[in-house]
């Protein structure tokens, strides 16, 4: 597992992630630059932030046909970027494509930046998955199958819920990366989350790397709110 909780960075204005950065000077942090930043500050905020020694998941979940999603990744690769993700239901096509195009993207001499894909979101419950999706099979058997898709497309892990990390892992390998939003320390509001964890229940389970936005970029002290979170993440008491 990564020791780092990977910080949503969920603003819109580049003053908010400043101000936000700022209070996190003296650390590196593992942050995640997701569409709201993105579509609107694009590859120069994540210039930036990389040059303030930060690593970057670039979430753009990227879901198109597997020629668009090849061009696009060969673009992004380019960024510098540490992890970037699609959606699994884009089908194994557009995974591989996804994976080439990285390839091809990066710079000679760089590392390849690591490839996930969204199993099924964590603000998705069974019920909305069954009715809305038209998929009649548990949720955990819908997940597992994208993760093994995932894994049989050669990409280096998914997006799920803490719920499914172990499962997963026992189904594929140990290094398969599970990376793990819905995070919330107990007590914290669930928002609009339907699967969520607490960081300890999370690294139980098996997670590689967890997601946190709202507990720590909305609360009175984000700084003392990261490090709560890190420590339990850690099992440090
Ligand atoms: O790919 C993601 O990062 C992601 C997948 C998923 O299934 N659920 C999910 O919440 N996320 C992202 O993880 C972050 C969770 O933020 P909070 O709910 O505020 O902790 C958001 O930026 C979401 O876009």
């Amino acid at each position: 597992m990564n020791d780092k909780p990977i910080v949503a960075l969920d603003f819109s204005t580049t003053k908010e992630i400043e101000d936000f950065l700022l209070l996190f000077k003296d650390e590196s942090l593992y942050v995640k630059v997701g569409m709201e930043l993105y579509y609107q500050h694009g590859a120069e905020i994540v210039k930036w932030i990389k040059d303030l020694g930060h690593e970057i998941f670039l979430d753009l979940k990227l879901h198109d046909i597997p020629n668009t999603v090849h061009r696009a990744m060969k673009g992004l690769a380019s960024l510098d970027i540490d992890m970037v993700n699609v959606h699994a239901a884009g089908g194994s096509e557009m995974m591989k494509a996804a994976k080439d195009g990285l390839i091809a993207g990066t710079p000679v001499g760089s590392t390849v930046p690591k490839l996930i894909a969204v199993t099924q979101l964590t603000s998705t419950s069974e019920e909305a998955m069954q009715s809305e999706q038209l998929i009649k099979v548990s949720l955990q058997e819908s997940v597992l199958h994208y993760a093994d898709l995932t894994c049989k497309s050669g990409l280096d892990g998914v997006v799920c819920s803490a719920w499914e990390a172990r499962m997963i892992k026992d189904h594929t390998n140990d290094d398969f990366i599970c990376l793990t939003p819905g995070i919330r320390p107990a007590g914290s509001a669930v928002g609009d989350q339907k699967r969520v964890a607490t960081p300890a229940r999370a690294r139980e389970i098996g997670s590689t790397f967890i997601v946190v936005g709202r507990p720590i970029t909305q609360a009175a002290d984000p700084v003392a709110a990261y490090h709560e979170i890190k420590k339990q993440w850690n099992g440090v008491e």
